[in-house]
């Protein structure tokens, strides 16, 4: 097992848009455990007059903000889903500095074990601050299902999102362990109390 440098053993959480990462990350924390979070980074480093806010309304445009001077991300949502170039473009100027918190996080973390929660984690180069892939896995129905409830957007927005994702199969294969939620969260609960006990023994001395 491979534990980067000056880093605890960092479990990298993902798994498709609404198949669970908050939830699970969320019964991780309930047991003590830090939860570095790629989505609440990727807000912090597009707060209002960041340097990456200023370069997203200086490249789309000022109707990219709200009156408040905040992101409206469901306008920027509709663009980057719909075209890859200017998805290209935001990931490029945003990754590395979501990528350098990440490390910062990772690096500070004191708990025996860290859960890293990022939807791109196999996408990406993320995945190199892992030791080891844990993925939350539903069907793809109850994925959009969830989250259309959860965003309240369209079911299409959901499946856009889905196609500029890893597909299920591949995701799966990359997987050491797999959190299945396809049931309840008291079901899923149970099944990150017993890989919770796994990870603790992993971390224990030998
Ligand atoms: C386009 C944005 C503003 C839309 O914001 P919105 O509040 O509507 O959605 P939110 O950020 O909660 O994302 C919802 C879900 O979409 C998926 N998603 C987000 N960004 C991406 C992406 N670049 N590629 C694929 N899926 C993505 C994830 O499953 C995510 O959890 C936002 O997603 C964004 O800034 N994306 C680019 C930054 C990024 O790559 N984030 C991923 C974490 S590193
Ligand atoms: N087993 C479950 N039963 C019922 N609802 C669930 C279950 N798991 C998650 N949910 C709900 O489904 C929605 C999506 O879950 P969650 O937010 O954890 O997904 P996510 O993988 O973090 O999504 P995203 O990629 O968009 O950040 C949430 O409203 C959550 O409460």
């Amino acid at each position: 097992m491979f534990t980067p440098p000056n880093m605890p053993l960092v479990i990298g959480l993902t798994g498709g848009i609404g198949s669970g990462k908050s939830a699970a990350s969320a019964c991780f924390a309930a047991l003590g455990v830090t939860v570095v979070d790629a989505d609440i980074v990727a807000r912090e480093v597009v707060e209002p007059n960041s340097s990456a806010l200023i370069s997203i309304a200086e490249h789309f445009g000022p109707d990219i903000l709200h009156p408040d001077s905040s992101l409206d991300r469901a306008r920027l949502r509709h663009i980057i889903f719909a075209n890859p170039t200017e998805k290209a473009w935001l990931e490029a100027l945003l990754h590395p500095l979501i990528n350098q918190r990440l490390r910062q996080q990772l690096n500070s973390a004191r708990s025996a074990y860290v859960i890293f929660v990022s939807p791109l984690l196999l996408e990406t180069s993320q995945h190199e601050l892992t030791s080891r892939i844990l993925v939350v896995d539903c069907p793809p129905e109850a994925q959009i299902n969830r989250a259309a409830i959860r965003d309240k957007i369209e079911p299409g927005q959901i499946e856009a999102i889905m196609a500029t994702q890893i597909n299920r199969s591949e995701r799966l294969k990359l997987a050491d362990d797999i959190l299945h939620n396809h049931g309840n969260l008291q079901e899923l609960e149970l099944q990150v109390a017993k890989l919770h006990q796994q990870y603790l023994a992993l971390t224990a001395p030998q």
